[in-house]
């Protein structure tokens, strides 16, 4: 047969005693049935390809008996039903596309000829594979082995592990003891130039003592001070993957489209990346926290404070402390400050999505780093000489800012379904007090189709930075009126008397930032664009005609 210059690799191989013509080249590994047969001259013949990048695997063979003995080192030969030496056969894993975003390893088995041929096929793939740039060799893991269903270790063992070994991944595991084990082990202790990325298994919680770790030890190492809010901070060069094991799991759903273990592994085996907006938090200049997904005042906050108390509930707990908190029904006032962001495409309300490959956040990081050459600042300084501050006061509901959309199972299209991953923005939602039934159809618009934000009294800015700060005596008698003024409030009332540490009859609430409590209320928020990056590349559009080759996606 010809071969044509871009192919590397031409042969007629066998997969499952049925001939194929089969090719490799520097982007595709492409085997089509060959028409010859009588069997298969009236059938479409499709054929099927992989991208090289989509490939996890190579590895020679061995069937015995109809048991397959796998040898990652070598191909092996196969044996004809005399137990004859007759063929060599090679085996391709690779990643296949299922329903809702999820991953599957495939796998397909080339039987060859002679030796010399199987050998070429192995040598050459892997060559291809070696030269791909960006999959990780190294990885240190963290695993929590209390998040979500307790199920973390058993997760990474069983689902993810084998995984990694099969792509050649070493790794170095290391199971929580307490909390903050791993944010403090990666500030100080982990020898972090041995790893091509860093590996989280358990929940939003787990995620953010990793990016606390590693974003606190790229600043000292970079001489930056992260007690200054308005210090413009550098990016980690190291990668983060999420294996899902929690209770929310936002951050991975958002980054991926699904909360699967292993299309989290299969993302990480390919060296995937996807950039991440981080907010830093903090309080009279004084440092607190880092928030990628939700940070969230009133509604969010409470339902996290009450929720802590109900761990062992596992992951009902949302539920209960969510369905308690809306009868609560708490408001709380204050004053949000917000500086838009200037010049970015893109508005909460627009009907499109951040999706792999977005176009918006790659517009809006080239005109932020345009601007930032010109003036020759960091973007702080930038935003506040050029942009223009604004105040809303008021009594909220809650008071929540979204750098991602926040997707989750409990709301798959998310807190704010337009929120961009790397746009250097975040989305100030504002819930200003209103009746229950109202607070009511805002909370299950999260859940279908109707838009959240079209309601008189929720509004929604896209920011670079904000500031709340609470009133700080609670002179107002309305809220006293609120919890005694009658009968039916009084039941509430009492929910709260029963449970004092609610905070039901209290001024402030406490910021939800990422699953963590914040007991500060005043708080100064900067979005740092694209501090982070993940094994992640977004979540991406469905393929059209994927699922009429692949059963795994029927
Ligand atoms: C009547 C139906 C109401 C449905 C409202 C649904 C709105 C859900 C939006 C959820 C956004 C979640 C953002 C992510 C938050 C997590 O960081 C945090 C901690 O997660 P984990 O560490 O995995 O436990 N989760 C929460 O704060 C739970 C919020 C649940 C609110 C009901
Ligand atoms: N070994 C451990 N023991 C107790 N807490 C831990 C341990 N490892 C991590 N944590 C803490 O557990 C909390 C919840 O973890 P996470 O994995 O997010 O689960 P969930 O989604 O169920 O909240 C996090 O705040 C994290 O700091
Ligand atoms: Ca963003």
């Amino acid at each position: 047969m010809e071969r044509p210059s871009r192919l590397l690799l031409v042969s007629q191989l066998c997969i499952r005693n049925t001939a194929y013509d089969v090719s490799l080249s520097r982007s595709l590994l492409t085997w089509k049935r060959l028409t010859s047969s009588p069997m298969y001259r009236f059938r479409p013949n499709m054929g099927h390809s992989v991208p090289l990048s989509e490939i996890i695997s190579v590895r020679g063979e061995e069937e015995e008996g109809g048991t397959k003995h796998k040898d990652d080192s070598s191909w092996k030969k196969i044996k004809d039903r005399g137990g004859q030496d007759s063929r060599q056969a090679f085996t391709v894993s690779y990643v296949e596309r299922c329903r809702q975003h999820r991953w599957r390893c495939a796998e397909v088995t080339f039987t060859c000829p002679d030796t010399e041929l199987c050998w070429n096929w192995v040598r050459s793939i892997r060559e291809q594979l070696a030269s791909i740039s960006g999959r990780p060799r190294s990885l240190l893991v963290y695993i929590n082995p209390y998040g979500g269903k307790r199920q973390g270790k058993h997760i990474y063992e069983h689902k993810v592990a084998p995984l990694f070994a099969q792509a050649g991944i070493s790794t170095q595991v290391i199971v929580t003891e307490y909390a903050n084990h791993a944010r403090d082990h990666l500030r100080t202790d982990a020898e972090l130039s041995n790893f091509d990325g860093v590996v989280c298994v358990g929940g939003d919680g787990m995620f953010s003592e990793i990016i606390h770790g590693l974003i606190w030890r790229t600043q000292i190492d970079s001489g930056i001070d992260p007690n200054c809010p308005d210090e413009a901070l550098s990016p980690c060069s190291l990668r983060i993957g999420i294996i899902p094991a929690g209770s929310t799991d936002c951050i991975c759903f958002a980054t991926v489209g699904t909360n699967d273990p292993i299309t989290s592994a299969l993302h990480i085996i390919l060296g995937d990346s996807q950039p991440l907006d981080v907010s830093s938090v903090h309080h009279n200049n004084v440092f607190l926290r880092y928030s990628v997904s939700l940070l969230g005042y009133g509604f969010y906050g409470d339902v996290l404070s009450d929720s802590e108390r109900k761990r062992w509930m596992g992951l009902a707990r949302y539920d209960i402390s969510g369905a308690k908190m809306f009868l609560t029904h708490h408001y709380y006032e204050g004053t949000v400050s917000y500086l838009p962001a200037r010049g970015a495409v893109g508005t909460p309300r627009d009907s499109s999505r951040c999706r792999s490959g977005c176009a918006v956040c790659q517009h809006n990081e080239e005109i932020r780093s345009d601007r930032a050459v010109k003036y020759e600042m960091d973007e702080a300084s930038d935003c506040e000489n050029d942009g223009e501050w604004r105040t809303v006061r008021g009594k909220f509901l809650a008071i929540n800012a979204a750098c991602m959309s926040c997707a989750c199972p409990r709301s798959p299209k998310g807190l704010s379904p337009a929120a961009h991953l790397a746009d250097g923005t975040t989305d100030l939602i504002l819930v200003r007090k209103c009746s229950r039934f109202n607070f009511l159809r805002h909370l299950l618009r999260h859940t279908n189709k109707d838009d959240q934000f079209d309601l008189a009294f929720v509004e929604v800015h896209r920011v670079v930075r904000f500031r709340f700060t609470p009133r700080h005596c609670q002179s107002d008698s309305d809220l006293e009126l609120e919890l005694l003024g009658n009968s039916k409030r009084q039941i509430f009332s009492q929910i709260c008397r029963d449970h004092p540490a609610c905070g039901c009859a209290r001024t402030y609430s406490s910021w939800n930032c990422d699953g963590e409590i914040l007991t500060h209320a005043a708080i100064d928020v900067r979005v740092h664009c694209r501090l982070i990056k993940l094994f992640a590349r977004g979540i991406e559009e469905p393929q059209v005609f994927e699922d009429l080759h692949n059963p795994c996606a029927i």
